[in-house]
């Protein structure tokens, strides 16, 4: 038993140091100074373009909310809210309580985007290509948190807006809201990491579809393509469309920690990584959790899956 035990704590440190080094390496994410990116650098010049906040709330439920809030702009992304996003990130990633998160946009509407008054500041070359790997970076990481997260698409959800929607696990849409990657009539194609997670999600055919013909998508396309995987009707008694989506995700939220957290890993292992990989990265994650406290409370109960 005495063997057992250190057998399970051994393979238990070696997986929590194996997870360390990819937790680790997802934060350290996409890009670095070998790509010509400066953390800082970029960071000082997005500043430079105040105006809205990004704001999380967690709850003590383990599902946080995070609120694009520029309303004055429909929700698009400032400068500082490109900063602002990437801190909340950081924050989240450090959340050992965290089960959830809830993405949705301030005044009943997703986000429009980035804010083309910045845009247009920072339309050359150099720094349009900063902004690219600072937002691809943040939204990769956005989309590796080991919670379980969902879009809740209000209104509308355009350009950089639509491509937050595929940084999440989850698409909530409620009556009359659209997704639109409207990048083509701006002469332009996804640089927030929409188009390589759009074709995740819906595949190349349906991904080429939405990007050629910036197709708006309702909530009854997008439950037709895959791109959502639910719409929230409006009349449902006084619960709001947050309270909704609280109570859709709670579904998939609820149990321990830890547990939660080796689902999201073992899904994403999955998604992103080649099979022998993912396979290595499943046995890792099991070894976290078998034998674990919420394993043998569940053998000690002898629970009934009804
Ligand atoms: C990688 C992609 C990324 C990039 O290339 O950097 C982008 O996302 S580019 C931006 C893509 N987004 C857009 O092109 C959307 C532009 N906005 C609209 O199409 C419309 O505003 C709307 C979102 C459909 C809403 O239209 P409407 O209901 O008629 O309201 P208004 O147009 O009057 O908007 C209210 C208010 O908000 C300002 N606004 C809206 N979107 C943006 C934005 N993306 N950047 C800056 N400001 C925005 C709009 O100008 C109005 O303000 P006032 O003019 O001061 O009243």
């Amino acid at each position: 038993m005495v063997l057992c035990v250190l057998k399970r704590r051994l393979l238990r440190s070696s997986s929590c140091a194996f997870m360390g080094r990819l937790q680790r390496q997802s934060r350290g994410c996409v890009y670095s100074s070998i790509h010509g990116f400066s953390h800082e650098e970029i960071r000082e010049k997005l500043q430079a373009f105040p105006g809205g906040s990004v704001d999380l709330l967690k709850h003590d439920s383990g599902i946080a909310v995070l609120t694009i809030n520029n309303p004055a702009r429909m929700n698009a992304f400032s400068g500082s809210m490109m900063v602002d996003l990437k801190e909340r990130v950081s924050q989240l990633e450090n959340w050992s309580e965290g089960k959830g998160l809830i993405v949705h946009g301030a005044a009943e509407t997703f986000c429009s985007g980035s804010d083309l008054n910045a845009v247009r500041a920072i339309s050359n070359p150099q720094d349009g290509m900063k902004m690219c790997m600072f937002m691809q970076d943040t939204l990769t990481r956005l989309l590796r948190l080991p919670l379980i997260s969902v879009a809740l698409v209000e209104g509308r959800a355009l350009g950089g807006g639509a491509e937050l929607t595929t940084a999440c696990d989850f698409r909530l849409m409620t009556s009359g809201s659209v997704i639109q990657f409207v990048h083509k009539h701006m002469g332009l194609v996804p640089g927030w990491g929409g188009a390589a997670r759009l074709v995740r999600i819906v595949g190349s055919q349906k991904a080429l579809k939405l990007l050629g013909g910036a197709l708006k998508v309702d909530p009854e396309f997008g439950l037709d393509i895959g791109l959502a995987d639910e719409v929230l009707e409006a009349d449902q008694g006084a619960a709001t469309a947050l309270q909704q989506a609280e109570n859709w995700l709670s579904r998939y939220t609820k149990g321990p920690v830890p547990v939660i957290h080796a689902v999201k890993k073992v899904v994403l292992a999955g998604r992103e990584l080649p099979l022998s990989e993912a396979l290595r990265t499943e046995k890792e994650v099991f070894g976290t959790v078998w034998g674990a406290p919420a394993n043998l409370q569940a053998l000690a109960s002898k629970s009934k899956h009804k």
